[in-house]
């Protein structure tokens, strides 16, 4: 059996995504999400994980450090890769919008935008022929419009917290997101059949799942 490995993102999707991964068969005990370590071996599965920043697992595997990888919709949206995209592993679902301050949902003539998004904000603009000034932050990016940096924002939300503890209100959708399954393109066919047999494996449980649902 050959080495696998693994790019899984730190933070809010991790648990759901070794959940996952448990149910497939796939041994992942001894991954620590309190620890600072960063990779960890499973001997049973011969694979190993990689723990890296949402934003940098579609560049681990673009460059074939980690053969697969699981990331959110938005990320491979914001900065495309040449990767492929095997399965919608349908976790960590949430939506990417246009939000603004609650009583105020006209549009600006200049109108600007803070977001951690810009790629998805202008190109979700330039598409609606509405001309925009893109603002990029790192986050908090509820604070703009409250602060005076930008009229609107474009934000994921989740359960709407954020945004209703801001006094702010979603004004249009742009795109429904969940974490995808993604892989390198040379492993994809050096290592054939052992990633076909995790995607049919993981694949399992998402379609069990459903039928539950
Ligand atoms: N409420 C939410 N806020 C942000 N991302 C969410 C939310 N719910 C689900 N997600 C999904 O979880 C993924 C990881 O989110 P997380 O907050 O861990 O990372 P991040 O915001 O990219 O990183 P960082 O917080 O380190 O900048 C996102 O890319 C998105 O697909
Ligand atoms: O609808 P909700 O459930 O409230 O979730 C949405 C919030 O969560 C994310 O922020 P995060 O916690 O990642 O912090 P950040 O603003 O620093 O990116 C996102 O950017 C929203 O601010």
């Amino acid at each position: 059996m050959e080495l696998l490995t693994i790019a899984l993102p730190k933070g809010r999707i991790l648990e759901e995504s070794l959940d996952l991964l448990r149910e497939a068969g796939i041994d992942c005990d001894n991954i620590n999400e309190d620890s600072r370590k960063l990779i960890f071996v499973s001997d049973k599965s011969n694979i190993k994980f990689i723990l890296a920043k949402p934003f940098d697992i579609p560049t681990y595997v673009e460059y074939g450090v980690a053969d697969l990888g699981i990331v959110g919709k938005d990320i491979l949206l914001e900065e495309p890769r040449d990767v492929y995209e095997l399965l919608d592993l349908k976790l960590g679902y949430c939506r990417i919008v246009v939000a603004g301050p609650k009583g105020k949902k006209e549009y600006p003539a200049h109108l600007r935008v803070a977001t951690k998004f810009p790629r998805i904000t202008e190109k979700y603009f330039i598409e609606k022929g509405r001309q925009v000034e893109v603002i990029k932050l790192n986050g908090s990016v509820e604070l703009a419009p409250i602060i005076g940096l930008a009229d609107k924002i474009v934000d994921i939300v989740s359960t709407g917290t954020t945004l209703k503890e801001n006094n702010l209100v979603e004004l249009e959708q742009i795109a429904e997101i969940t974490a995808r399954l993604i892989g390198n393109k040379v492993s994809f066919r050096l290592k054939a059949s052992r990633i076909d047999e995790l995607i049919k494996g993981i694949n399992n449980i998402i379609e069990r799942g459903e039928k539950d649902a």
